[in-house]
């Protein structure tokens, strides 16, 4: 049994601002008192984990012991199988230190060249730590492709090269709404909210 998220303020442990965005408006039918990181003034941890798990805890962890409250931490990316899974748990290092992600995704397809496989799933790993230590985690994935130009101004990151599977417009060109129905970052969030919340409405 996970243990459950009763009311009270909850840290969302990210320093970036899409991530928060989705991860409010995914919060707010639940009614929860909710302070991004940020807000608090609480310091970025170097990302050390070599997965998406490790990285999302340690974030968790850290905000929740900072905060002294519950802490939401989110670890994602963009997996290209025909790249060995890259750019994985490192996609927010390819944009640089700048956040270039016009830069990282003309690097993605730079070196995905004429590659007969252009699949590729975006990953989200949730892990809520509370102040003494216990963590739960969730994992959501959405398949997809990758196309070529980049398009669309909405949503984040590496949105506007992803097409989602069965779909015809980016994540970029998506509304959040229609984003929230079909995204890695819902898919983890449902998990949580059904193993922590227990109220869906
Ligand atoms: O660690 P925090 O502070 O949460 O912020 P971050 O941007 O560094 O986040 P990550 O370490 O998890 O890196 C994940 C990167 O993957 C990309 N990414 C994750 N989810 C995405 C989404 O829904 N759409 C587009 N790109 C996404 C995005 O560029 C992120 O910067
Ligand atoms: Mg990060």
């Amino acid at each position: 049994m996970a243990r459950r998220l009763t009311q009270g303020p909850l840290v969302v442990a990210s320093h970036n601002a899409g991530k928060v965005r989705e991860i409010m408006d995914l919060v707010r039918p639940f009614g929860l008192d909710v302070r991004s990181a940020g807000d608090l003034g609480l310091p970025e941890p170097e990302e050390t984990g070599d997965t998406f798990e490790a990285n999302a805890q340690l974030k968790a962890r850290a905000a929740a012991l900072g905060a002294g409250l519950p802490a939401l931490a989110d670890d994602s990316g963009l997996c290209v199988p025909a790249l060995g899974g890259d750019p994985g748990i490192y996609s927010a290092r390819w944009a640089g230190p700048e956040r270039d992600f016009a830069h990282a995704m003309a690097e993605v397809n730079a070196k995905l060249g004429d590659a007969a496989d252009r699949s590729a799933f975006f990953v989200c790993v949730l892990a809520l730590a509370w102040p003494d230590g216990h963590m739960e985690t969730f994992r959501g994935t959405v398949d997809g492709t990758l196309v070529w130009p980049p398009r669309g101004t909405l949503g984040f990151g590496y949105d506007p090269l992803f097409v989602a599977q069965g779909e015809t417009l980016t994540f970029g060109e998506m509304d959040p709404g229609t984003k929230h129905a079909l995204s890695h970052r819902a898919a983890a969030f449902r998990l949580f909210v059904d193993a922590c919340l227990g109220n869906r409405p």
